[in-house]
């Protein structure tokens, strides 16, 4: 896909509106242009003695009559093209929401969100200001200065070649100025939002800034950052304190030639008085077309940056990609595979090798193993966040990348290692925003995730707004708040990323009852906590991406070093906590 490609059906969803903008464009054009005709009309009647007052009278008042329409066509076109660029935008940054939805996860681990997020503000306001005021620029630049200089020439074309001398320097400063105003208006906002991603940082992570006493480093970076952002903000100042000045210097030049040469030719017959008053009134309708033909190709030029820059993304695909005939599953039954499965997040580093696998409907398979081993990533293939770089997964026999991806997520709920919240309700949270909860199934995930005393505990119960990222809760609430999300819809494979990290021991001890006690779903869960995985019919343990052991609990005591030895410290440090509470 092209910029071009891109942007024409924007337009072409707005035709009507852009003719009918147009059409009022061009009537203001037309009346501007006849205005300094009237006051030609009446400067000669006044300086042959034939003027009346009731002539000028009329004049005044067509004049009036004019500047009303003009008002009134003005408020037209603005409200056309100027809604018209509104309606783009916001036609472009759903569609490239809607789209960064579709992408896959590997996307967001290469992206930066900064990246995103300045295509989704400043790259769509480039082509906002591209189609509104660039569609302006272009037929003012066209049909106003073209019409001036034809009315000029129309009076007395000498005078015309003369008064367009300081025009080239006008076009020309517009865009050098132009071009500069942008790079520096561009700094400006990398200034606000250095300042903005600071302070967000610093407020998010107040509690290590407290801890560790680094208030004043982080005070002295801001204070730091706020004098670069005026420096930034004045160096703009100058550059749009002088463009102004420089203008009416120019016209200015123009308005002098004319009344030097065009003053000559009053006073030898060659031009009335009256052309001579609308010959300086077109030479001042004319300023501003030239600048806007110096503007209007740096907006354009920006405005198709921003767009071949949303073009790459546009053009993205997911790697994830969904079936084209996806084969339906009519009774799932939540038997996994995996053979010889190899993966690599990047393409370079293989963090699962070999990995093969049978899960029969039902049962439950434990992951083990030192942080960094690949049980996260081994569980994110389940789930298809990644697709395999080697190998197959299959679901009831049939590989996932055949099921539509709304199926896999439906067969399978996952909980991340993260307890990703959205501030709202705890409701919210576990049921969705704006879903309609269904009392039984929010009651039962509540009861396995053993939140139900805690909730009873807070006023507002389910309706606790739990603030930004879950802030208002403590960690191990928030974890049970995830996965009691991951527990709302029932589903015949459930995958658990160390779900009960941040609990204490009895509650983990609960949640693993509860969760193995409904022995219809298939089970995977990654944990560091054994007691997690030991009522597992499998366990793998996994180092550096291989399952270097794999079997029983029973049996991994008997054969596998590291099991046995972290079996044994864990055991020990669960005594020990005992004996505390004893
Ligand atoms: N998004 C990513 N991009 C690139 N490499 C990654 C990414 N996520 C993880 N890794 C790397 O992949 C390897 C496996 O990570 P993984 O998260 O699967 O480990 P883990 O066994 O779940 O660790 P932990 O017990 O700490 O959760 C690690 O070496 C890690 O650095």
């Amino acid at each position: 896909m092209t910029a071009f490609d891109l942007i024409r059906p924007y337009f072409r969803a707005n035709l009507r509106r852009i003719a009918t903008g147009l059409l009022f464009l061009l009537g203001v054009d037309a009346f501007q242009l006849f205005i300094p005709r009237i006051v030609k009309h009446a400067v000669d009647a006044l300086s042959a003695g034939t003027a009346t007052p009731h002539l000028l009278a009329r004049d005044g008042g067509i004049i009036v009559c004019f500047a009303m329409l003009i008002g009134v066509f003005r408020f037209g076109w603005r409200h056309c093209l100027i809604g018209t660029s509104r309606r783009v935008e916001r036609a472009i940054r759903s569609d490239l929401f809607s789209h960064l939805l579709t992408l896959d996860a590997r996307y967001f681990d290469t992206t930066r969100t900064g990246d995103l997020m300045s295509h989704a503000t400043s790259d769509i306001n480039n082509i906002r200001m591209a189609t509104g005021m660039g569609i302006v620029a272009v037929t003012d630049a066209v049909v106003l200065g073209g019409a001036a200089i034809g009315f000029m020439a129309w009076i007395h074309p000498g005078l015309t070649l003369m008064a367009l001398i300081p025009m080239p320097f006008i076009v020309l400063s517009a865009r050098v100025f132009g071009r500069r105003m942008h790079a520096r208006h561009k700094a400006v906002q990398e200034g606000l939002a250095a300042i903005t991603e600071h302070v967000r940082e610093a407020v998010d992570g107040i509690r290590v800034v407290k801890v560790f006493g680094r208030g004043k480093q982080v005070d002295h970076r801001l204070k730091d950052l706020s004098g670069d952002y005026v420096r930034r903000n004045l160096r703009l100042v100058r550059v749009t304190g002088s463009l102004m000045p420089l203008m009416i210097f120019l016209s200015g030049m123009g308005t002098a030639i004319v009344v030097g040469a065009g003053g000559r030719l009053v006073i030898t017959g060659g031009i009335s008085p009256g052309d001579f008053v609308a010959f300086i009134s077109y030479l001042g309708l004319l300023t501003w077309p030239m600048m806007a033909l110096g503007w209007m190709t740096n907006l354009v030029q920006r405005g198709k940056a921003s767009l071949d820059r949303l073009a790459v993304i546009f053009n993205e695909r997911p790697e994830v990609a969904e079936p084209r005939h996806p084969t339906p599953i009519a009774n799932p039954t939540g038997r996994l595979d995996m053979e010889k499965v190899f993966f690599s997040f990047n393409g370079s580093r293989q963090v699962l090798r070999h990995i093969s696998l049978a899960v029969e409907s039902g049962k439950s398979v434990g992951v083990v193993g030192p942080p960094g081993s690949g049980k996260t990533a081994l569980l994110s293939l389940l789930v298809r966040l990644y697709d395999p770089t080697g190998g197959t997964i299959r679901m009831d026999g049939v590989p996932l990348p055949d099921l539509a991806t709304a199926d896999v997520r439906r067969l399978v709920r996952f909980m991340p290692q993260e307890p990703w919240l959205f501030s709202g309700t705890i409701e919210e949270n576990i049921c969705g925003p704006g879903a309609h909860a269904d009392a039984r199934k929010l009651d039962r995930a509540v009861t396995e995730a053993c939140l139900a005393q805690t909730i009873e505990g807070f006023e507002d119960g389910l309706n606790t707004i739990v603030g930004e990222k879950g802030v208002m809760l403590s960690g191990g609430q928030k974890q049970r708040v995830a996965l009691a999300r991951t527990l709302y819809d029932p589903s015949p494979v459930l995958i658990l990323d160390d779900p009960v990290s941040q609990v204490d021991t009895r509650t983990a001890h609960h949640i693993i009852e509860a969760v193995f006690a409904d022995t219809g779903r298939t089970l995977v869960v990654a944990s560091h906590r054994f007691a997690a995985i030991v009522p597992c019919d499998e366990i793998l343990v996994m180092e550096e991406g291989r399952i270097r052991a794999r079997g029983s609990h029973e049996h991994l005591l008997k054969t596998d070093d590291y099991y046995r030895e972290t079996w044994r410290l864990q055991s020990l440090a669960l005594e020990i906590e005992e004996a505390d509470h004893a």
